[in-house]
This record gives structure tokens, C-alpha cells and sequence, in this order.
């Protein structure tokens, strides 16, 4: 395995600008699933991986999730690719997860550059959006699997895929379909890696085994029946704005504290051996800083803060439609305002319980301010916590293939984010889940100047083919 890994190492090497331009190819597509007018994108993001699948001779299969609603306009789905790269029964099936959709990004967010447009600054950080989340990770798998056919070199594995277009909106119609697809497309499978996440700080890998849920809301507040003049109504209505502003000030104080009762109420208690594993993680409130740029964090100690991101819950007020955002001094009093707001959550809390506690909590907030507006809630989507065991030889096979790549053990994170797809891997098919990230602490995944590090790009194609390699030299 040491020679064939080491050529194909070489290999990823030389091919590196190749990579590159791929990776320009496939950010120029704003594939991003929540708006509507970009959602033609996403499916030419599915095109593309199509193609892609064909030239690289893996065999795929479209499944169609459906329809959804979505801001008032019903649309289809963008197609679940399911690929298949050998099918030996010598070998040992590995099912590789990613999306091929990516969040909203523009300009005048504060992009230093085209969020669409790859560009390579002097750090060597490779600029755009979905750079790290998730075209990045997805390229690493068919970069690796180019590098050993342009080497004769045998795969190590059989490789089963899952490419998924909805990842940002709630991963609509995916369940059902690795539900029905368990004793269909996946029925070898023998162990699953998601490379969707990130690194903890900025130089050392981890593996991960754990994610937060997300339960999403959206909380509608209508008045008047168009917008008003503020000089001319106001004093005279009830607004939809303060009804709001009033409502979404009760659910999380500014330290954090998420006021809805009973919502801490299922949150697992911290054990001894939890508490241990937290001092030797590579990681300091510094890492953290430098992460979002700021020093305004909510713990004075990174082990605390660690906590806040990964083993509690946490609520997060995310924006207003409706609302006047513009620059200038309109005077309006808008009609109808929709808040945004969504929890992430944390074993062994469950959508069903947080949802009836949301629900009563700001219909009793809202009764008691005795407006004449009316108010609506909505849970857009909700995917649970995960947790995984990671004494499997999925994870021990991924920590051979770090020390191999980058010449350090790995750290076992658990990460703040949600793949709420990844629990039903598991359970669906009954086999361990790992998560093997690609990018750094510091991508910016979400935000303005989303990057992945050209090295993290190279060397993360290079983990994801030893980790295959390492993986069919076990026994499971
Ligand atoms: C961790 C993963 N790369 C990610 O970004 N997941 C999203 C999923 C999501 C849910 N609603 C919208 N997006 C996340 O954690 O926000
Ligand atoms: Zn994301
Ligand atoms: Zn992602």
C-alpha cells in the first residue's frame, strides 16, 4: 500500500492546477437551493456532476425528491445523484456523502471579491462560495479517483455515492430516499464518511462524531394591508414590526441563555468522561478570535466555549423580511414582517418537543401584547442531533490515513453544525457515520470570503484517497 500510496500522492501533486480549475468550474455555478430565482443553478450543478460521473466512468442513477413549497412558489427538486465506482464484492463499499448546493452570497454582503468567481489570493486561499461547503469535499472524492486512473492504479474500495442538491434547505424529500434506496442502491454498504465540516482550529485535522440538529422557524406578523407612511399612521396602528422585534427579543437573552421554557429540559448532562476529553483538543479562545475575526466571544475559556458551540443548544436570530434595509431614511411602516430564527440542538432534545415549546411560548408572548395583528409560526425544517461511537474501524482507518497525509493524530470533535442526513445514514442503514473534514476553522462557510487553503484543498484530496486505502486493509 506504501508504493500506491505514495504515487498517487505524487499524482494529487502534479494535478493541482487541474484541481483548481475545477473547483473554478463548479463555484461559478450559484447553486444556492433557498432562492428561487437560483434554483435553475442548482440543477446545473447536478448537470455538471453528471458529466463529470460519465468521464470518470462511475456508474449513477437520478432520484427525483419531488416538489416543495417554497415562498409561495411550488418547485421541483434538484435530483439526488446516486453513484457507484466498482461493485466487487472483494472489497469493502464505502458510501461518500455531499451537496452540491450552497448558501445565498452577494457582493454587497462584503465579499472582497466575486462570490462566484474562484480567486486565488496570495495566502493561497482559494476564494467563493462553496470553496470549503461543499464543492471543495465532493471534488476531493473525484479528484481521487481521477488520480488513480490516470495512474492504472486499482481502487482500493468500491464506492458508493450520494450527491444531494437541498443540503442548505432542509435536505427536502433525502430521507425518504435513503429509506427506500437501504435495501436498493446502498444494500453493500459497509461504513459512511461525510467530508462537510471542518477542522477545529487552523492547523491541526480531526475527525468528527458528532452534530447539532436544527430546527428552522419562521414567525410571520401582518397589520395593515399595504405599507404606511409613518408621519401620516403612525400612533395609530398597531405595527407588525414592534409586535415582532417584541416577540424575537423574548427567546434568547444577549449572553446567550435561550429564554423558551422547556427547552434546556432534555439536554443530556455533561459526564466525567465528556469533561476529559476537552483539555488536550488543539484549541484556544485565540483560535476562536481568529475564526470570526473578533474577539467578542461569549465564554472567557475556550472549554466553555467549545461547549456553547457543540454539546448545548443554542438559538440564533438570523433576519427580517420585510423589513426597510436599504440605505437613506424611508419612513415606512412596513406591512407584514417575517422574523428568522432557528436552534440548533443537541442530544437527547427532539424536533417534536422543541417545536411545541416554540409554539406555545410565542403564542402566549404574542397574546400578551394584546395586538390586533395577526401572527403566524412555521418551522421551515428540522433535522436531529447526532452523536457516533469512534472506536469503529471507520475512524481508526481515518486516523492511519491523517498521521499518513499530515503526519499528526487527529482530534475527535463534535461540530455545531447540522447534516441532519447523517442520523439517518446510520440508522437507515445501520452502519457507522464518519465525518472527515476537509477546511479550517477559519473558512468563512456561511459568511463573506468563504475560502478553502489550496492546502487544505490538495492534502484533503489526498486524506480522503489514503482513508480508502486505509479502510480496505480492515476488517469490519
Ligand atoms: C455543516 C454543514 N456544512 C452545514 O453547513 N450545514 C448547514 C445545514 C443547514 C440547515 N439549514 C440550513 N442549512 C448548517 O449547519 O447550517
Ligand atoms: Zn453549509
Ligand atoms: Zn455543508
Amino acid at each position: 500500500m506504501d508504493a500506491q500510496l505514495k504515487a498517487f500522492f505524487d499524482q494529487v501533486n502534479k494535478d493541482q492546477e487541474i484541481y483548481i480549475e475545477r473547483l473554478r468550474e463548479v463555484v461559478a455555478i450559484p447553486s444556492v437551493s433557498s432562492d428561487v430565482a437560483l434554483r435553475p443553478q442548482v440543477f446545473r450543478m447536478g448537470e455538471w456532476l453528471q458529466k463529470e460521473l460519465k468521464r470518470l466512468n462511475i456508474e449513477y442513477e437520478l432520484r427525483d425528491p419531488g416538489t416543495h413549497v417554497m415562498d409561495g412558489v411550488t418547485l421541483q427538486l434538484p435530483p439526488v445523484i446516486l453513484g457507484a465506482y466498482g461493485r466487487d464484492p472483494a472489497k469493502k463499499t464505502i458510501l461518500v456523502y455531499g451537496h452540491y448546493d450552497v448558501q445565498p452570497a452577494l457582493k454587497e454582503d462584503g465579499w472582497a471579491t466575486e462570490p462566484f468567481e474562484l480567486v486565488e489570493n496570495a495566502k493561497g486561499e482559494l476564494l467563493g462560495r462553496g470553496s470549503t461547503d461543499d464543492k471543495g469535499p465532493i471534488l476531493g472524492w473525484l479528484n481521487g479517483i481521477e488520480a488513480h486512473q490516470k495512474l492504472g492504479l486499482e481502487f482500493p474500495v468500491n464506492l458508493c455515492i450520494c450527491f444531494e442538491g437541498m443540503e442548505e434547505n432542509g435536505s427536502e424529500g433525502l430521507d425518504d430516499i435513503i429509506v427506500a434506496e437501504a435495501k436498493g442502491w446502498f444494500k453493500d454498504v459497509d461504513a459512511v464518511c461525510i467530508s462537510d465540516n471542518y477542522w477545529l482550529g487552523e492547523t491541526k485535522p480531526c475527525l468528527t462524531y458528532g452534530l447539532r440538529g436544527i430546527s428552522y422557524y419562521k414567525v410571520a406578523v401582518k397589520g395593515p394591508g399595504r405599507d404606511l407612511h409613518s408621519g401620516v399612521f403612525g400612533g395609530t396602528v398597531h405595527e407588525p414590526m414592534t409586535d415582532l422585534t417584541h416577540i424575537l427579543s423574548k427567546l434568547v437573552s444577549p449572553h446567550g441563555q435561550i429564554l423558551i421554557p422547556g427547552i434546556m429540559d432534555d439536554v443530556a448532562p455533561l459526564t466525567d468522561a465528556e469533561k476529559a476529553s476537552y483539555p488536550s483538543l488543539d484549541f484556544c479562545l485565540d483560535t476562536l478570535h481568529c475564526a470570526i475575526d473578533a474577539k467578542n466571544t461569549l465564554h472567557d475559556n475556550h472549554i466553555d466555549a467549545l461547549m456553547g458551540r457543540w454539546r448545548y443548544p443554542s438559538l440564533s436570530l438570523h433576519g427580517i423580511e420585510g423589513a426597510f434595509s436599504a440605505p437613506g431614511a424611508k419612513t415606512v411602516i412596513p406591512a407584514k414582517v417575517i422574523g428568522k430564527f432557528s436552534i440548533r440542538s443537541v442530544p437527547n432534545m427532539v424536533p417534536e418537543k422543541i417545536d411545541a415549546c416554540v409554539n406555545k411560548y410565542i403564542n402566549d408572548e404574542f397574546a400578551k401584547l394584546c395586538s390586533k395583528n395577526q401572527m403566524e409560526i412555521e418551522c421551515l425544517h428540522a433535522g436531529k442531533p447526532w452523536v457516533a461511537s469512534f472506536e469503529h474501524p471507520n475512524y481508526v482507518a481515518a486516523a492511519s490515513a491523517v498521521e499518513r497525509v499530515f503526519g499528526v493524530k487527529p482530534d475527535m470533535t463534535r461540530e455545531g453544525g447540522s447534516i441532519p442526513v447523517t442520523l439517518t445514514f446510520q440508522d437507515a442503514l445501520n452502519k457507522n457515520v464518519l465525518l472527515l473534514p476537509m477546511g479550517r476553522s477559519s473558512d468563512g462557510a456561511h459568511s463573506i470570503n468563504e475560502k478553502l487553503d489550496r492546502s487544505n484543498y490538495i492534502e484533503g484530496t489526498k486524506l480522503l484517497g489514503a482513508y480508502l486505502w486505509e479502510l480496505s486493509t480492515h476488517t469490519f
